[in-house]
C-alpha cells in the first residue's frame, strides 16, 4: 500500500469513527442530512431542464397545451421538491440542535471521567481549550463532519447530473451536420470542452487545497480560547474575584490582558482567514467567469452552426456553470474534510485519554482492625514540574489512628492527601490498601473510602440538602445531624426554604450567599454526611471563629469514632488530639511522633514551628 493510500485509509477510518459518534449522539442526523443533500442537488437542474424544453417548444412547434404542461411540471416539480427539502430541513435543525447539546455533554462526561492528574496537566488543559475553541468558534472537528459530508454528497451528485446533461445535450446533434471542425464534431467538441474544464478545475482544486491547509495552520497555533475562557469565566464573571478587581483596580490590567492575549490574536486569525479566502477563492471566481465565457462562445458557435437547439444551449451553458462550481465546491469540501481530520485527531486523542476510573479490581477484604493504608517510598512530581512535591515518603495510616500532618507552606501536605485519595498517582513507589496496590483497585470503590474537606473545597449553587448529601435524594435527618455537628444547623433552620434553600445566586436569584466560615462548615457537613471510613481534613477550620473551631474540635472524637483520620493544620495546638504528628519539609517527613516527643527535640522542625507560633500567641 502506498503512503497516500495509507493516509487516505486512515482519513476514512477517522471520518467513519466520527460518524459513529454522531449517530450515537443524534440518531438520524446523518441520514436526513445526506438525503436532503441529494434532493438539493436535483433542484437547480429541474429548472434548467424544464426551461430548455419550454424554449425549444417556443421556437419550434409552439404547442400551447404542451407548453402549459411543461410550465406546470416545472413549477410543480420545483415546489414539491422544495417542500420536501424544507420538511427535511426542519427535522435536521432539531437533530443538529440536539447534537450540539449532546456533544457538549459528551465532552463534559469525558472531562469528568478523566484522571485527576490529567486535569492538572497543562497538555490536556490546552487540548481541551483547542477542541472547544475549534468546535464552537470555527466550527471545526466533530461538529463540522455532518456539514462537510452533506456538501460532498450534494456536489458529487450535482457533478454526475451535470456531466450527463452536458454529454447528452452536446453530443445529441439537431442536424447531422457532419464536418471535421471542432464546432461540427460533437465528440471532439465535448472532449475539448471537458479538457478546458479539467484544467480550470485542477487550478481551482489546488487553490482550495492550499487555502484549507493554510487555514488549518492559522487555527493550529491558536490557544487564545484558553485565555478568553480563563479571564471570562474564572475572573471577569466571577463575583468573588470582583472584590480584588475593585480594590486593586485591576480593571485596566485585565481588559488589556484579554485584549492582548485573547481578542487581538483571535482577530489576527480571523483576518488571516479572510485574506486567505479572498486570495484563493477570488482566484477561483475569476476562473469560473473564464469558463462561463468559454462555454458561452463554444455552445453559441455550435448553436449558430445549427448543430444544437436553443434549449440545448441553455442546458449546456447552465450545466457547465454548475459543473464547475460543484467540482470546485466538492474539492473544497474534500480538502476541508481532510484538514478537519487534524481537529478530529485532537478530539480523539482527548476522548481516548486512558482513565483509571473505568476499571479496576474489587477492594481487598476489610480486616478486623479495619483498613491499613501504606506509602512505600513514594515520590511524586506534578506534570511539567521539575522538582518532586513528595520525595521517597513511607508512612502508615490505619483505622482508629489519628495522624496530623504539619509543615511549612509548599512542603507537600495537600499533595500527600491527593495521593492518598488516589487523585494523583505516585511516579515512584506505591501506596497499598490492606496490602493491595491502590492503582489496581476499582477507582470509584476506592475513592468511596474517603470523606475529605479540601483546603480549596467547592460548594455548588444547589439547594443545601443536595450540597451536603451530594445527591438529589437524601435523608433529611442525616443532613440535619451533619449540619448540627458542623455547627451550621441553626443557621439553616432560619432560612425560608431550609434544606431546599439554594446557595449562591448563580442559578437561583433568591439563593443565599454564605460567609467563608459558613461555607467551611457546610463542607465539613458534607464530609460528615458521606460517613466514609477514612476522614481527611485539610485546614478544615481555617475560616472558623475561635468558638466554632473549639466546638468542632470538642466533637472531633465523636465525629471520627473508629475511623482513620488525617488532619492537616497550621495551628499546631489543634493537632494535639492526634496520636501522631508527621512533620513535612520539602516533600519529606522529617519528624514523626506525638506532640511531647517532638517538642523534646529542640533542634527539630516541629520545635521551630511550635516556638514561632507560641511566641506569636504570647
Ligand atoms: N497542581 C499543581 N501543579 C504543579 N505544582 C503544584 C501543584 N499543586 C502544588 N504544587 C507544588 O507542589 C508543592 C507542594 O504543594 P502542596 O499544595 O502539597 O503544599 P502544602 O504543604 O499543602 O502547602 P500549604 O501549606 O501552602 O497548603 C508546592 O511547591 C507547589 O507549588
Amino acid at each position: 500500500m502506498t503512503r497516500n493510500m495509507h493516509k487516505t485509509m486512515t482519513d476514512l477510518r477517522m471520518i467513519k469513527r466520527a460518524c459513529g459518534i454522531i449517530r450515537e449522539l443524534s440518531p438520524g442526523l446523518l441520514g436526513f442530512s445526506i438525503t436532503k443533500a441529494i434532493i438539493d442537488a436535483f433542484i437547480p437542474y429541474i429548472a434548467i431542464f424544464m426551461s430548455a424544453l419550454i424554449i425549444d417548444e417556443l421556437v419550434g412547434n409552439k404547442d400551447f397545451e404542451l407548453l402549459m404542461i411543461y410550465a406546470f411540471a416545472a413549477a410543480g416539480g420545483t415546489l414539491m421538491i422544495s417542500i420536501t427539502a424544507e420538511l427535511f430541513s426542519k427535522r435536521i435543525n432539531v437533530l443538529s440542535a440536539m447534537f450540539e447539546v449532546r456533544v457538549k455533554n459528551y465532552l463534559n462526561q469525558v472531562r469528568l471521567s478523566m484522571d485527576f492528574t490529567m486535569l492538572e496537566d497543562p497538555k490536556y488543559m490546552e487540548l481541551h481549550a483547542r477542541i472547544i475553541g475549534t468546535m464552537f468558534m470555527v466550527n471545526g472537528g466533530i461538529t463540522s463532519v455532518v456539514g462537510l459530508l452533506t456538501k460532498i454528497f450534494e456536489n458529487a451528485v450535482s457533478v454526475i447530473i451535470a456531466v450527463i446533461i452536458i454529454q447528452k445535450s452536446i453530443t445529441a446533434s439537431k442536424s447531422s451536420a457532419a464536418g471535421s471542425s471542432v464546432i461540427h464534431n460533437p465528440i471532439l467538441f465535448f472532449l475539448l470542452l471537458m479538457a478546458v474544464i479539467i484544467v480550470c478545475i485542477a487550478i481551482t482544486v489546488r487553490n482550495s487545497k492550499t487555502a484549507s491547509k493554510k487555514e488549518f495552520g492559522l487555527f493550529q497555533n491558536a490557544s487564545t480560547n484558553r485565555y478568553l475562557d480563563y479571564y471570562h469565566y474564572h475572573y471577569m464573571e466571577d463575583d468573588q474575584a470582583a472584590k480584588d478587581i475593585h480594590i486593586f483596580d485591576q480593571r485596566k490590567l485585565i481588559i488589556n490582558e484579554v485584549l492582548s492575549k485573547g481578542r487581538l490574536p483571535w482577530m489576527n486569525i480571523v483576518n488571516g482567514r479572510y485574506s486567505l479566502m479572498q486570495r484563493y477563492f477570488g482566484a477561483n471566481a475569476v476562473i469560473a467567469v473564464f469558463i462561463g465565457g468559454f462555454a458561452y462562445v463554444f455552445v453559441g458557435l455550435r448553436a449558430l452552426a445549427g448543430s444544437i437547439s436553443l434549449g440545448s444551449v441553455i442546458t449546456s451553458y447552465a450545466s457547465i456553470i454548475r459543473l464547475v462550481s460543484s467540482v470546485s465546491d466538492l474539492s473544497v469540501s474534500l480538502t476541508q474534510i481532510k484538514s478537519n481530520n487534524n481537529y478530529l485527531n485532537m478530539f480523539f486523542e482527548y476522548i481516548d485519554t486512558p482513565s483509571r476510573q473505568h476499571d479496576g479490581k474489587e477492594l481487598p477484604e476489610q480486616r478486623n482492625d479495619g483498613w491499613e493504608l501504606e506509602f512505600h517510598e513514594v515520590s511524586f512530581r506534578y506534570p511539567s514540574c521539575e522538582t518532586y512535591a513528595i520525595h521517597n515518603l513511607s508512612m502508615k495510616i490505619s483505622s482508629k489512628s489519628r495522624i496530623a500532618i504539619v509543615g511549612t507552606n509548599g512542603s507537600g501536605k495537600t499533595t500527600l492527601i491527593k495521593l492518598l485519595c488516589g487523585l494523583n498517582q505516585p511516579d515512584r513507589g506505591s501506596i497499598t490498601l490492606n496490602g493491595k496496590d491502590i492503582n489496581e483497585l476499582d477507582y470509584n470503590a476506592y475513592t468511596n473510602l474517603f470523606s475529605v474537606v479540601f483546603q480549596d473545597f467547592k460548594l455548588f449553587a444547589f439547594p443545601i440538602g443536595e450540597n451536603v448529601s451530594a445527591s438529589r435524594d437524601y435523608e433529611d435527618e442525616k443532613v440535619w445531624h451533619s449540619l448540627d455537628v458542623a455547627g451550621i444547623g441553626n443557621k439553616v433552620r432560619n432560612l425560608p426554604l431550609k434544606l431546599k434553600q439554594s446557595i449562591y445566586k448563580n442559578v437561583e436569584l433568591d439563593g443565599r450567599d454564605l460567609s467563608g466560615g459558613e461555607e467551611q462548615k457546610m463542607a465539613i457537613a458534607r464530609a460528615l454526611y458521606k460517613d466514609a471510613p477514612i476522614m481527611i481534613f485539610d485546614e478544615p477550620t481555617a475560616a472558623l471563629d475561635p468558638v466554632a473551631e473549639y466546638e468542632i474540635y470538642s466533637k472531633f472524637n465523636e465525629i471520627i469514632g473508629d475511623k482513620a483520620a488525617v488532619f492537616v493544620s497550621h495551628r499546631l495546638s489543634s493537632c494535639r488530639f492526634c496520636d501522631h504528628i508527621a512533620v513535612f519539609h520539602n516533600g519529606e517527613i522529617v519528624q514523626f511522633g506525638n506532640h511531647e516527643e517532638l517538642l523534646e527535640d529542640s533542634e527539630g522542625k516541629y520545635y521551630e514551628l511550635w516556638s514561632a507560633q507560641a511566641q506569636y500567641y504570647k
